[in-house]
């Protein structure tokens, strides 16, 4: 695939972590699939084995990443080479790395390892996660195809928030939006806390290429929660 046949338009992000009622391969396979039927132009999806579920029931293009602690650092998106192979190996169409500035894992800067990842699997279609617009700027410098916001209010510091309950909360970064498509020429996509129809067309209007949408969609029990607790004034 090519970068620019990532058509516009919604991109669904389908993930599950441990404690959640989610959490299996199959389902995660089913939301990409759902997703699919509702027009999503992609998805998104975290770790092997639901990459590998999702690639056998979906044709549109799968988004994989898998999310790997190292001690003592705080990327965690896709943050070095054998990471990135893992996915690579799952015929993923594009890859996600976190290409915020922060030391990866192994000692490395973030352009060394996008350099890197960009001569070890010249053909991937690299995704740049990033918190900023100068985070942004310094992977399409070392050959990002794509930047996705992910991150934006998530970095030490671009958070406005310690309590990360309250962050799922905040409004989404429309603004960083706003400044990558006017500087960039690879599609920018907008991800992190959208969780409907009007957040996603500020996006669009903003100049993105793509909105991702996960909890709003693929999270039902905190998509129960705000429901439940916009209601509980009236009962
Ligand atoms: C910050 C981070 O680790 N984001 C992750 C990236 O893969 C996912 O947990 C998010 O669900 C995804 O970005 C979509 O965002 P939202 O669920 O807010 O629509």
């Amino acid at each position: 695939m090519k970068a620019e046949e990532l058509k516009k338009g919604l991109i669904v992000s389908c993930q599950a972590t441990s404690e959640e009622p989610m959490r299996e391969s199959s389902i995660i396979g089913r939301f990409a699939l759902a997703a699919e039927m509702g027009g999503a132009v992609g998805v998104r999806i975290n770790g092997i084995s639901d990459i590998l579920a999702t690639k056998q029931i979906v044709k549109i293009p799968v988004i994989g990443l898998v999310k790997h602690t190292y001690p003592g650092y705080w990327s965690y998106i896709t943050p070095t080479l054998r990471d990135v192979e893992s996915v690579y190996v799952t015929g993923a169409e594009i890859i996600a790395v976190d290409a915020t500035k922060l030391p990866k894992p192994e000692g490395k800067d973030v352009r060394q390892l996008l350099r890197e990842i960009k001569k070890e699997f010249p053909d991937v279609l690299l995704l740049a996660d990033v918190s900023t617009l100068e985070e942004g700027l310094a992977a399409i410098e070392e050959g990002s195809d794509m930047i996705s916001t992910t991150l934006a209010g998530y970095t030490e510091y671009t958070r406005n928030y310690e309590d990360p309950r309250i962050i799922e909360l905040q409004d989404p970064d429309v603004e960083l939006v706003r400044e990558l498509a006017q500087r960039v020429n690879v599609p920018v996509i907008a991800e992190g806390r959208y969780w409907d129809d009007t957040l996603a067309i500020q996006a669009f209007e903003a100049g993105a290429h793509n909105v991702v949408i996960g909890a709003g969609i693929t999270r039902p029990q905190i998509i129960t929660k705000k429901i439940v607790d916009n209601i509980q004034a009236y009962l």
